[in-house]
């Protein structure tokens, strides 16, 4: 998997999912109940992957469905402005209406955030609006796993990964693990590791895989020797504060420490660590330089009030990273 793959393609990154709205706490530092003002902003973990990207200079596209309303508009002004194809952002005309993600800020350590999203108009998208010309023109087809919680986006999802695979195009696998969202763990078990077996990488936390695997407390070591078996030839497992590893099929492993920062909240820490690591494989770096970007992304964005609004550019990412020590754990 290497920066070459890409190089001809009309698209470096394609995000399939949802892009919704994140109305964050502008009081934050206290409990939800006492918070009067929120900031809109894009959200939706595909889309801030594709922001992030598209921040740092890869050319991106995104499949996904937005309402008919004020709020779809939004959605699609804000990825063109940020540099994103939206030619694929399908208009729901059945009435479905756009997610919304209330964050609480409580502290820097508790943050939580409550979902608005009863009848979401991207778990919509129908696999006939995946269109195979679109997915065949990009490099990398990044999936959130959240849209494989439900009918139709699952089959849509589900086509887009055999369209991928069968022009060649990598699959990452973005776990982006949300209860809310899902029927059962049985059932989140059953389609992740559907989805994991035929990715090409895989990224998520230490939680989310032993989700996919269906227990409690994996480890990295049965999560690698069950993915290696199948498909996967990279697999990223996050830590938190704590850091991230990479495991490769040929048998390396590479740890990532978090850098140091002020924390003004913690969500918004994995998107712009997958849209900063698969940056830096798009553009043919190492591994352990990938998660370093991933990381240095992350402690930007946990320091800024938003997810999308805050990805950092590559100058702001390489000046961490020469400038900023890591947390020892
Ligand atoms: N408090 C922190 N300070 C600095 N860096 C952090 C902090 N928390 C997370 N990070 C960085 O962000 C990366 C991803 O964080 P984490 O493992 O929490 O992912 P996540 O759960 O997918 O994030 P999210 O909260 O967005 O869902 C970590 O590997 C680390 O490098
Ligand atoms: O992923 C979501 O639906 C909410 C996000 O937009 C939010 O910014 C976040 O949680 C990022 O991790």
């Amino acid at each position: 998997m290497s920066g070459g793959a890409s190089a001809e393609k009309k698209f470096d990154l394609i995000a399939i999912g949802r892009a919704c709205i994140d109305l964050n706490a502008v009081e934050y530092n206290r409990p939800m109940e006492e918070t009067m003002t929120f900031s809109k902003y894009v959200g939706g973990s595909p889309a801030n992957i594709a922001i992030g990207g598209a921040r740092l200079g890869l050319k991106a596209g995104f499949i996904g469905k937005i309402a008919d309303d004020q709020h779809g508009r939004f959605i699609r002004n804000y990825m063109k402005e940020a540099g994103i194809d939206t030619s694929q952002l399908k208009v729901d005309l059945e009435g479905h209406k756009t997610g919304l993600a209330f964050t609480e800020i409580k502290s820097p350590e508790e943050c939580s955030i409550l979902m608005y999203r009863d009848q979401a108009a991207d778990l919509y998208l129908r696999p006939e609006e995946v269109d195979e010309e679109y997915i065949k023109q990009t490099g990398i087809l990044l999936v959130s796993g959240t849209a494989l919680a439900q009918s139709p986006s699952r089959e849509a999802v589900l086509k887009a990964v055999q369209l991928a695979k069968r022009n060649g195009v990598q699959v990452v696998f973005e776990l982006d693990y949300r209860p809310y969202t899902w029927k059962s763990t049985e059932e989140t078990a059953v389609y992740y590791s559907l989805v994991a077996e035929q990715s090409d990488i895989v990224i998520g936390t230490r939680d989310e895989y032993d989700m996919l695997e269906n227990r409690e407390g994996g480890s990295n070591e049965e999560t690698i020797r069950y993915l290696f078996s199948h498909r996967p030839e990279i697999v990223v497992i996050k830590h938190g504060v704590e850091g991230s590893y990479a495991y490769t099929r040929s048998g390396g492993v590479f740890r990532a420490q978090a850098y140091k920062t002020k924390v003004l909240k913690t969500f918004g820490a994995g998107d712009s660590y997958a849209s900063a690591f698969l940056y830096a494989i798009i553009r043919g770096k190492d591994i352990e330089t990938a998660l370093k970007y991933g990381s240095a992304s992350a402690s930007i964005v946990v320091s800024k009030h938003s997810s999308s609004e805050a990805m950092p550019t590559v100058e702001e990412i390489e000046s961490l990273m020469a400038n900023q020590p890591v947390i020892h754990s």
